[in-house]
């Protein structure tokens, strides 16, 4: 049996009218890299918030370490990384670091923080006020596994990173999973959750539509789907009419229609003489299942 890092059992968040996160259950053990994955809104950060013991769940247990999130000695073992960065006004980078550092029981080595997250001998002689976006996402990534802890918690972390940044991070997280160290990240890029997390949880209002590796999120839940160009201001009204057809969502000029029968679409295309350019049957791929699962890009794209 894995060594289990976190679980969260039946766990709801109500804001209010607002029910942001309902009945949600999972467990991550012991260096698992898991996605959080879904759109604007979904209970994403509400989740992360509450596995790190700042807001605590309406209904429902979060255990890490088999410990509730907000005791000492379980929070001394995470890292986190939100999306505000705020940083301490005048100090310097380093002295941020160090300051931080000293608040852990075995910190990492300076020296090793600066190499993992590409901070420069510069960076680190600057105000920490003055730094870029990119610059203070660095300093925060820093600050997060600044005390070398073993269950890292990172919101939208590759926002506002330059290609080269994203890269060296994600090298730097997969080498951390693999000494040992589970990482729980969000995101709204498909792409970004396929290519870097082992498990993907999807979430969608509030709940978790699909719990998965990448590649089991893709052959589970597509249905084939055809393409096709069509005109901007053709209407697709007449689409929705057929049953067969699962569901219709266009994104730019191309529009995707999905159903297990796709010998029936082809004709169904002809028939409503929709003037269709540039037909094609897809194959699986992420954005798809995603697409399908959160159900959204109706006609509206
Ligand atoms: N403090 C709060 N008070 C009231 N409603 C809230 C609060 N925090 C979040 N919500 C609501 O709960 C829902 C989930 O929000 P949450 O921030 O968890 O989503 P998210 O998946 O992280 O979204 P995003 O990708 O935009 O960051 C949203 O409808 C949001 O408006």
């Amino acid at each position: 049996m894995m060594n289990e890092i976190i679980a969260v059992q039946n766990v709801t968040k109500q804001f209010q009218q607002k029910k942001a996160v309902n009945q949600i259950n999972f467990s991550i053990s012991q260096g698992e890299i898991v996605a959080i994955l879904g759109p604007n809104g979904a209970g994403k950060t509400t989740t992360l918030s509450m596995i790190l013991g700042l807001l605590k769940p309406t209904e429902g247990e979060i255990k890490l370490f088999g410990s509730d999130p907000q005791e000492k000695k379980v929070r001394e073992r995470i890292g986190a990384m939100l999306q505000e960065v705020s940083v301490i006004p005048g100090l310097k980078v380093i002295e941020i670091l160090e300051l931080i550092r000293s608040y852990y029981p075995s910190p990492l080595p300076l020296k090793e923080l600066v190499e993992l997250t590409g901070l420069t001998d510069g960076d680190l002689k600057t105000m920490a006020e003055k730094l870029s976006g990119g610059q203070k996402r660095r300093l925060s990534f820093a600050l997060a596994i600044a005390g070398n802890p073993e269950l890292i918690l990172l919101d939208e972390p590759t926002v506002g990173m330059d290609i080269t940044s994203r890269n060296r991070f994600w090298q730097t997280i997969h080498a951390m999973a693999e000494k040992g160290k589970t990482i729980i990240f969000s995101t709204h890029y498909l792409q970004e959750a396929d290519e870097a997390a082992q498990r993907i949880l999807l979430f969608k209002d509030g709940a978790i539509a699909a719990d998965g590796t990448p590649s089991q999120i893709k052959s589970n839940r597509f249905t084939p789907s055809i393409s096709f160009m069509v005109d901007a201001e053709k209407s697709l009204e007449r689409l929705y009419e057929h049953p067969e057809i699962d569901q219709v969502h266009r994104k730019n000029n191309r529009v995707y229609l999905h159903s297990a029968n796709t010998d029936r679409l082809l004709e169904i295309i002809f028939e409503e003489k929709l003037g269709a350019r540039d037909i094609q049957i897809e194959r699986g791929k992420l954005e798809d299942a995603f697409e399908q699962l959160i159900g959204e890009h109706k006609e509206a794209m």
